[in-house]
């Protein structure tokens, strides 16, 4: 289904998704701040800085499933059409669990046409952030493994909360499954090669003070200024004029970006005949029972 057609389901009567509001914020936020509330997606707009602070709130554990990634979606859209809003920092509602990545229910036992319809889904997302003219930063305030390090990396800088708890990267070899290769190139455009080399292969999930020594975080601060700090920092981009960091931005990233747009289709296929087979459902099968196994 096209994001149009997902966005239709998503507001059909019923949906809690339906009459979002962007009103007057009732606490929190500078004069004039609003807040617009979908179900898994919570937008704090501060039009007077020109930033909107974009919190997931998918629990349990803010995994990216198609209806998370539709709202992200729309809600993204929404912020790019608000004249008022330049920048925009991702991060979780409540400290703990950044994203646990892709939603693992999505990709084990169900049939062609759906794999198909929620990667479409996952590349709509990261095209979208990828190329996203605005300026974007993400506060870190949790665990980042997987599909939730790459959000993070399709922002312009990151700031992690120093919990050792916490912490990110690109594990899928450790599930039995592989990055594709804009996710790879996502990170390489990062971290550079030799050092996603070891780090895709080894499927490694690094710690604050790792991650910070890669590169793959530009700063790591106590938990409890994680959000403000990657608001500060946002000042810091946004002081440069719109058009030359944003023809800056494009300059970078136009070469990922179109090897994407130009393998979409072959990637969708790719995607779906390597999740569909027998091997991969099992193993993945395998790492949800052991996740769901932890807690009865
Ligand atoms: C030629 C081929 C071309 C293309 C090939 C492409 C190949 C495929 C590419 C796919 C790319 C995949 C990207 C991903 O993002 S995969 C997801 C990876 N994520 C993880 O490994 C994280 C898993 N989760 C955890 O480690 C922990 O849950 C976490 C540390 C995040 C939190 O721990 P905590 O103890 O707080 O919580 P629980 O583990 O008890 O979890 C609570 C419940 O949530 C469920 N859960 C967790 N993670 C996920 C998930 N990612 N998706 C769905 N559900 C998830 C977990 O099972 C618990 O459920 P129950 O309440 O039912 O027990």
């Amino acid at each position: 289904m096209a994001l149009v057609a997902r966005v239709r389901a998503l507001l059909l009567p019923g949906s809690r998704l339906r009459g979002a509001t962007l009103g007057r914020a009732a606490n929190g936020g500078g004069a004039g701040a609003r807040r617009a509330l979908s179900h898994r997606v919570l937008v704090e707009a501060d039009p007077a800085a020109g930033v909107a602070v974009v919190k997931f709130r998918n629990p349990p554990v803010n995994s990216l499933s198609l209806e998370m990634l539709t709202e992200l979606g729309i809600c993204l859209e929404k912020l790019e059409n608000d004249k008022t809003v330049r920048g925009i920092v991702l991060t979780a509602d409540r400290p703990g669990i950044f994203s646990a990545g892709l939603d693992l229910t999505e990709m084990c036992g169900r049939n062609p046409a759906h794999y198909a319809e929620f990667w479409k889904a996952v590349q709509e997302l990261w095209l979208r952030l990828y190329q996203s003219n605005m300026a974007l930063g993400a506060a870190i305030n949790g665990t980042c493994p997987a599909g939730g390090c790459l959000l993070s990396l399709t922002c312009d800088y990151r700031i992690l909360a120093d919990n050792p708890k916490y912490t990110i990267g690109l594990n899928e070899t450790q599930l039995g499954i592989f990055a594709p290769f804009w996710f790879k190139d996502t990170m390489v455009n990062t971290i550079g090669h030799r050092a996603t080399e070891r780090a895709l292969q080894l499927g490694l999930l690094f710690t604050p003070a790792e991650a910070l020594q890669v590169g793959l975080v530009d700063q790591v601060v106590p938990e409890d200024q994680v959000q403000s700090t990657a608001l500060s920092v946002m000042s810091q981009w946004l002081a440069i004029p719109d058009h030359a960091r944003q023809l800056t931005k494009t300059m970078m990233r136009k070469a990922t970006v179109d090897q994407l747009l130009k393998h979409r289709e072959a990637d969708i296929q790719n995607f779906v005949s390597f999740i569909s087979r027998d091997s991969i459902q099992k193993v993945l099968q395998v790492y949800l029972q052991k996740l769901r196994k932890k807690n009865h």
